[in-house]
């Protein structure tokens, strides 16, 4: 019988895409997030899924509760790692048979409106504006195996949804040419991708909720370049918007990996830096029959934005 050959080798179940948007009020002066979590777990039960039995089942709705609790109680609310990490902890420490916590918290866009003021442009204190499809990423694993006093966290960050472009400083030649190279050379072509990055921190060890109910989750300092330090995300952000506009590229391979060295020498904490770079084509459109020239790289006017295929470019640079 079927039940004889098989045995259940990996079990993680948990809530997906629980939106959540928090107002902190600072008198009049308004700070907000909007966040798609997704809240896993781990630990014993097995007998969940191979004897139907739900004593050992944390109901994904009450996962989903906890998680719009934390948004209401934790103080850390407004950083998405540690808010992440706030929830991981108490879903590891609030649950006995609960030993592993894998939440990811994507962060939406939202830019105070710049409004004019007095002495110039002003951000506005509670109007904001999508100023952008891009998001923030968080993807955190807490780990009680080792005891529910012995928390080890593994923090990656990111961004996902950046699309950019560049009309030039970017080439693309002395690859491969066999009987199935059609692509010519060129020392001058658009270059748009929309940007997948993530950048892991070397595990960190999280203190323990001192109190009953698990609501605490104690911040220790500032580490420069550490999870903690709340100037990563802008600095990596910077620093990828900044590469792909100066590079003078020789191919999506190598802008990239120029990105991601910078990434690791600018966080001293980050271990490593992946990216994944779709090639989105922009083909330039044969006027020749109408006597009109726009096939030479550097200058083509008009062009065809193919949005399939792309080209998938990615990798991870790790520090030595
Ligand atoms: O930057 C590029 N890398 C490639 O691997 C590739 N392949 C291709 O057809 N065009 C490009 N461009």
């Amino acid at each position: 019988m079927s039940h004889e050959i098989s045995v259940l080798s990996h079990a993680r179940y948990g809530k997906d895409k629980v939106r959540v948007f928090r107002v902190v009020r600072e008198g009049k002066w308004h700070h907000i997030v909007e966040y798609n979590v997704q809240a896993l777990l781990e630990g014993d039960i097995r007998t969940s899924y191979t004897e139907a039995d739900n004593s050992v089942v944390v109901a994904t709705d009450s996962i989903k509760n906890i998680t719009y609790y934390l948004a209401k109680i934790s103080p850390h609310v407004l950083i998405p790692e540690r808010f992440a990490l706030h929830l991981a902890t108490h879903l590891v420490s609030k649950y006995a048979h609960i030993h592993k916590a894998f939440v990811t918290v994507e962060q939406l866009r939202w830019s105070r409106i710049p409004i004019s003021g007095e002495q110039g442009p002003e951000d506005h204190p509670h109007a904001f504006i999508r100023d952008g499809d891009d998001k923030r990423t968080v993807s955190v694993e807490v780990d009680a195996s080792k005891g529910k006093d012995k928390l080890v966290a593994s923090v990656s960050a990111g961004i996902s949804d950046l699309l950019v472009l560049k009309t030039t400083e970017s080439a693309f030649t002395n690859f491969v040419r066999d009987k199935y190279t059609t692509l010519k050379e060129v020392d001058d072509r658009i270059l748009s991708t929309s940007i997948d990055l993530s950048y892991t921190f070397a595990p960190i060890e999280i203190a323990a909720p001192t109190d009953a109910d698990v609501e605490e989750f104690p911040i220790p300092a500032e580490l420069p370049g550490s999870v903690w330090d709340i100037t990563v995300p802008r600095k990596a952000r910077k620093a990828t918007l900044e590469i792909f506009a100066t590079d003078n590229s020789a191919s999506v391979q190598a802008t990239l990996f120029t990105m991601a060295q910078r990434i690791i020498s600018e966080n001293a904490h980050v271990q490593s830096a992946s990216y994944a770079l779709p090639n989105k084509h922009y083909i330039p459109v044969d006027m020749s029959y109408l006597g009109i020239e726009n096939l030479v790289p550097s200058k083509a006017e008009v062009f065809m934005p193919i949005a399939a295929p792309s080209g998938l470019i990615t990798a991870t640079a790790t520090r030595k």
